[in-house]
């Protein structure tokens, strides 16, 4: 395999002061230097911050053509938050046409494993390759909690997002109608609802149509009707090709969608494979029941790892 090394923090400058970017979207704001082995710096494309820290990439060519239908390949990942290990020798695959679905109980390392999946932040050990096609924005990312400068209205925002990849007004109308919400479309993001905001950060995750999306909790805060919708989505874009990926803690929904679930528990994948095959390997009816025997320890006391700040 060749490499070739280039520093993406600068393929695309990051918005201005002025600019209606997300304040706390990690693709704008996070300052970890990220090291992907990639064909492009994973979402840089969109909004990188461009500073000191921005990311080295490894531009990988050659690649195995028997593994070209996997977007994503973690190998043994690890992750630390300085001394406290969140992440111990994870593996995933993110095959295109899947929902890849992660669920693990609060504090696991979901987010984490997102975010190192994304190239938001690099793994402390083994490696993330983005094996998919050079396009302009191979990786779309969800955050958990999703915000954008207030002032502006949710097309504009949105506007901001497509005319990084070429895209238009048309298309970002076109987004607001998939996610449900075109009628907000002149509506200060300021002035969104808790789930209306988190509908908006979907349609910036899925604008310039990504190979891969990276979806953290989609569905958390939404009603029953829009968390259908939101799953009906993951399942579309999976079903058209795309590489989706995401966390949720709503099992009946991962359990309907999911083409492959992940169970993460403190740290290491304990289950995996199509829902149906992990409920007849542990005799069960349900992935709700299949959580249940799999995770370890209390499942109503949050697990917290190294010492408390
Ligand atoms: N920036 C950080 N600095 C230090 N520790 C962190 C940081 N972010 C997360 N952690 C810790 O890493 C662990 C995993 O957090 P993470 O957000 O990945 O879990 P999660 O599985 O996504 O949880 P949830 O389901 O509650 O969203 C937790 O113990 C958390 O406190």
């Amino acid at each position: 395999m060749t490499t070739e090394r280039y520093d993406s923090g600068r393929t695309n400058q990051p918005p201005t002061d002025d600019g209606p970017a997300a304040d706390s979207d990690p693709a704008v704001t996070d300052g970890s230097g990220v090291r992907v082995t990639s064909d492009r710096a994973p979402d840089a494309d969109l909004a990188t911050d461009g500073g000191p820290e921005a990311a080295d990439v490894t531009l990988a060519a050659d690649r195995d053509a028997a593994s070209s239908d996997v977007l994503l390949n973690a190998s043994s990942v690890a992750f630390a938050y300085g001394d406290v290990q969140v992440l111990d020798d994870v593996s995933v695959t993110v095959p295109a046409g899947d929902v890849t679905a992660l669920i693990g109980p609060n504090g696991a390392g979901k987010t984490t494993l997102l975010r190192a999946l994304a190239g938001l932040h690099e793994a402390t050990g083994g490696t993330v390759e983005y094996l998919g096609p050079d396009v302009p924005r191979p990786i779309g990312y969800l955050p958990q909690r999703p915000s954008f400068r207030p002032g502006f209205t949710v097309v504009e925002t949105l506007e901001f997002y497509a005319s990084l990849v070429g895209e238009d007004r048309e298309d970002v109308l076109n987004r607001l109608d998939r996610v449900g919400l075109r009628a907000a479309a002149e509506r200060r993001v300021g002035a969104l609802s808790g789930g209306m905001t988190r509908l908006v950060g979907i349609a910036q995750a899925i604008i310039g149509d990504p190979t891969v999306v990276v979806l953290d909790e989609p569905a958390s805060g939404l009603d029953p009707g829009m968390s259908t919708r939101v799953f009906d989505i993951a399942r579309d874009l999976a079903d058209r090709g795309t590489a989706v990926l995401l966390t949720s803690h709503d099992l009946a929904f991962v359990e309907r969608t999911a083409d492959q679930v992940l169970l993460l528990d403190d740290g290491v994948v304990t289950e995996r494979g199509h829902p149906e095959e992990i409920l007849d390997r542990i005799g069960v009816d349900t992935l709700q029941e299949a959580y249940e025997a799999s995770v370890t320890g209390d499942l109503q006391q949050v697990r917290v790892r190294g010492e408390s700040a």
